[in-house]
């Protein structure tokens, strides 16, 4: 069974919905936010974790993957599902972006990109076709179009011509992706900041019908007000009844602007990063556990979180465990961010159900603060 959105319900109170996508490997209910599992695996969790805490479904990575240990060694493993033990969905990510933050020489063409390998300086390129093999062989229930990130900032001729290119990729892509698998390629939509720009690419790739439709070249350190404004410059040009996926996006402030907005599915690396410095996202804000000022702290990380992490440890007990290098304070922090983040998107879904996701916000911002976290 392919990939299928279905919307349950839009909230009265702002432009967010409710839905499920139903996958081969289970459905998942939507506003969902996606743990990061880059290289196969989401970093120091098993798992059993990261069902208990409540992932529906979690991101690899194309470019990772491709160079280490490469897509033909994880599809004789019998694909990305069985090789890291996780029967839930999966989304990879195409490459493009990774190769442009990640990779150095690299040379971008009408044909694809080449670039050095970050791991062993090998001379390697990804093209619209392969990316698609590559993300066939890996197996994921949901794959994505092969596309460019522009920087930011970036002159307009510049973004306009790497957006077009974009689309023309996107039709390659859809070309070379194999039906022999039930994966859906979702399209990505660019522009930079361009509202002109994002309404093209809009139209260029819903006219390709698309199961479902990403929002790339944001989240890459522009203010998040031009990254709101870009969504709502978008949106209104996507389909209702197939999902949308605001790409690299993970602080809960933007993870709530962007529900509002109509978004259905997000992902980061920001909460499983920020853990293993020892920075955790609390319902009063950010919190460094490692801070002296929790040396005798013997309460819980968060006193309103429900995680195994905040209910058997102390904050003293895991500034200790950083403070000495042990790998199980990373662990235990890493489990927080996460649950904290899934169970937020947890009081999202219910307060679109109960159309009161604009009082959730304002609720929410009180308590946690506005500082960009
Ligand atoms: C807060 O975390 C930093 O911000 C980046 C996340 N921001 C992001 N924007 C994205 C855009 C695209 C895109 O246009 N296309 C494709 N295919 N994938 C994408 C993936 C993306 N992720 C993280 O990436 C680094 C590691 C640079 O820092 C993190």
């Amino acid at each position: 069974m392919a990939v299928k959105y279905e919307l349950i319900k839009t909230c009265a109170q702002t432009g967010a919905r409710l839905g499920r996508l139903h996958t081969p490997h289970g459905v998942i209910d939507t506003p969902t936010f996606m743990p990061v599992g880059t290289q196969a695996s989401v970093k120091g969790m098993s798992p059993e974790e990261l069902k208990t805490l409540g992932a529906q479904i979690i991101l690899s990575n194309t470019y990772h993957l491709f160079l280490r240990p490469g897509h033909e060694l994880v599809k004789e493993a019998g694909g990305l599902h069985r090789f890291m033990n996780w029967d839930r969905p999966i989304l990879t990510d195409s490459g493009g972006f990774q190769v442009f933050s990640l990779s150095e020489m690299r040379k971008i063409t009408e044909e694809g990109v080449q670039f050095r390998s970050h791991i062993n300086g090998d001379k390697l390129s990804l093209t619209p076709e392969s990316a698609t093999q590559v993300q066939n062989a890996l197996g994921a229930d949901i794959i994505m179009a092969f596309d460019e990130c522009p920087p930011y900032p970036a002159e307009y001729e510049y973004v306009k011509q790497s957006t077009e290119r974009t689309s023309r990729w996107a039709e390659r892509c859809l070309k070379a992706h194999s039906r022999s698998h039930d994966q859906a390629l979702f399209g990505i939509v660019q522009g930079g900041m361009h509202a002109d720009l994002r309404k093209q690419s809009a139209l260029d790739l819903t006219s390709l019908d698309f199961p479902g439709y990403a929002m790339g070249g944001l989240s890459v350190g522009e203010p998040k007000h031009f990254m709101y404004e870009m969504l709502e410059e978008t949106i209104p040009y996507l389909p209702g009844n197939k999902p949308r996926y605001l790409m690299g996006v993970g602080s809960p402030d933007a993870l709530i602007e962007g529900s509002i907005r109509g978004v259905d599915m997000f992902d980061c690396v920001l909460p499983t990063r920020i853990a293993r410095n020892g920075t955790l996202m609390t319902s009063q804000g950010r919190m460094v556990v490692r801070n002296a000022k929790y040396t005798n702290d013997f309460g819980p990380m968060d006193p309103e979180c429900s995680c195994y992490a905040c209910r058997n440890y102390s904050r003293a007990y895991i500034r200790h465990l950083i403070k000495a290098d042990e790998m199980f304070g990373l662990r235990l922090t890493t489990i927080h961010n996460l649950h904290f983040l899934v169970n937020l998107m947890v009081q999202v879904r219910e307060a679109i159900r109960e159309d009161r996701l604009g009082t959730f916000r304002e609720e929410f911002f009180e308590k946690y603060g506005m500082a960009d976290n």
